[in-house]
């Protein structure tokens, strides 16, 4: 299967069906897709900034097919997914995946609560949601970038940043560094 038919499967997986109902579906059939570097390199923008969210698919409205761009050392702060599903695929090199447990009490100043620690890498595709707690996602290498794909259904435009001392959580809008391999200015 190519990137164009993992597309395509995806949208016939989640036009009808509420993303919930088919996760595990959307896990196989993401995961049987094996990363080749010519079909999604023109989506893939690096920046020295910070990693980069490059728009691949609006999925029809049903879901945001985004390919993340991860230099040496760059990752996201701690975050939540709006209450959305969110697939990730490692494409290329490893991300390690921190999750948190939610602040007990978003009133309360509290160090956030590590729960577990993972690297994903060669194709593995990790699943999220607000059920499971709050997540960092991060490229560690000091010598390699790393690129994901990441599947979020319901798309969002926003979610929650947390502060992970204090546990302080802020709404971000997130953007898109470039949209089907334009940079956006
Ligand atoms: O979409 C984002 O910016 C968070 C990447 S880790 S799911
Ligand atoms: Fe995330």
């Amino acid at each position: 299967m190519n990137f164009e038919e993992l597309i395509k499967k995806l949208h016939v997986l989640l036009a009808e069906k509420d993303v919930a109902e088919v996760k595990e579906e959307v896990i196989r059939v993401m995961k049987s897709y094996k990363s080749n570097k010519d079909d999604w390199k023109k989506y893939a923008h690096f920046s020295a900034q910070s990693y980069t969210r490059n728009l691949v698919d609006r999925g029809n409205g049903k879901f945001n097919l985004i390919l993340l761009c991860w230099g040496e050392g760059q990752g996201s702060g701690v975050h939540d997914h709006s209450g959305s599903h969110c697939f990730m695929k490692i494409m290329e090199g490893q991300l390690v995946e921190t999750l948190f447990a939610w602040p007990h009490d978003p009133n309360v100043q509290e160090q956030l609560t590590e729960i577990d620690s993972k690297t994903y890498e060669n194709d593995q595709v990790a699943h999220i949601c607000d059920d499971h707690g709050i997540h960092r996602v991060e490229n560690r290498s000091h010598s390699n970038p790393a690129v994901s794909l990441h599947l979020y259904s319901p798309p969002f435009d926003a979610a929650q940043s947390f502060d992970e001392n204090s546990g302080k959580a802020k709404k971000c809008k997130v953007t898109f560094h470039s949209e089907n391999g334009q940079i956006n200015n």
